[in-house]
C-alpha cells in the first residue's frame, strides 16, 4: 500500500547491515529494510530474538552494534514517532482521561473524549489505571497513537491483552495509519491482520 494522505513524503526509514547486541551478546546482524510512507513492517522471532530491542534501538533508546539506521524526515526523530511498548506504562493512581490529557501535553497534541470512544473507552473516563482490565490498559496505552499525529508508529505486540474487538482496532488503526502515509513497524508473535509491507524474522 502506498500512501496519499498527511505524512506522504514526511518520513522513510532505512536500515543497511544492522546488527544489535544486549549484555554483550549479538542477538542478530545482517537485517536491511527499507519503509516509505505507507508501509507496515511486521518483525518476527522467537522469546528473546531481538524484536523489542530492534524497535528501541529505531526509537533512539538503544545504539546499533553494527550497520545503519537512518530515519530520514523534517522533524527530529522524537517528534517523528510515537514508541508503544509491551509494558503500558500507565500511572496507577491517574484516571484514564488524565492519561489522555496529560500525552496530548506532552505529545502536543489535544484532550478529545472522542479518542477514548474510538478506542473502547467510553464511560471509563474517570476510572483509575489501576482499576482497569489488561485490555482496557491496552487501549488506553494505544490511545496515544490518536492524540497526536505522528508519521512512524513503533509498536511492540500491541494487540497483547485484547479481545476480538481490540485486535480489528488495531488492525484498523493501522490501516488508518497507511492510508495517511504513516509508517507501523510492530513486533508480533501472531499476524495483526493487515497485509505488511514486508516481514522481518530476527534471530533466525
Ligand atoms: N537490559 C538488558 N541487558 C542484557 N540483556 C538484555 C537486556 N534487555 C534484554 N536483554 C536480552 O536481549 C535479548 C533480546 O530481548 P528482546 O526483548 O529484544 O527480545 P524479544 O524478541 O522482544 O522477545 P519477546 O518475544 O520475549 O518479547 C534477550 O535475550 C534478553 O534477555
Amino acid at each position: 500500500m502506498s500512501g496519499s494522505g498527511p505524512f506522504q513524503d514526511k518520513l522513510t526509514l532505512r536500515v543497511e547491515s544492522l546488527a544489535l547486541s544486549r549484555g554483550g551478546r549479538v542477538l542478530f546482524e545482517g537485517l536491511s529494510f527499507a519503509a516509505d510512507p505507507g508501509s507496515y513492517v511486521e518483525v518476527r522471532g522467537a522469546n528473546g530474538a531481538g524484536k523489542t530491542s530492534l524497535l528501541r534501538t529505531i526509537a533512539g533508546f538503544l545504539k546499533p552494534f553494527a550497520g545503519t539506521l537512518v530515519l530520514q524526515g523534517p522533524e527530529d526523530r522524537q517528534t517523528s514517532l510515537h514508541y508503544v511498548a509491551h509494558a503500558n506504562a500507565l500511572k496507577p493512581n491517574a484516571s484514564v482521561a488524565s492519561h489522555a490529557r496529560y500525552w496530548a501535553g506532552l505529545f502536543g497534541g489535544a484532550f478529545d473524549a472522542d479518542l477514548l470512544a474510538r478506542v473502547g473507552l467510553s464511560g471509563l473516563e474517570q476510572r483509575e489505571a489501576r482499576t482497569l482490565s489488561q485490555g482496557q490498559a491496552r487501549r488506553l496505552a494505544l490511545s496515544r497513537l490518536l492524540i497526536a499525529p505522528r508519521p512512524l508508529w513503533l509498536l511492540d505486540e500491541p494487540a497483547a491483552a485484547l479481545d476480538a474487538s481490540g485486535h480489528a482496532l488495531v488492525s484498523e488503526l493501522i490501516e488508518a495509519h497507511r492510508a495517511r502515509g504513516g509508517i507501523v513497524v510492530a513486533a508480533v508473535h501472531e499476524p495483526l491482520g493487515p497485509a505488511p509491507s514486508q516481514t522481518l524474522t530476527v534471530g533466525a
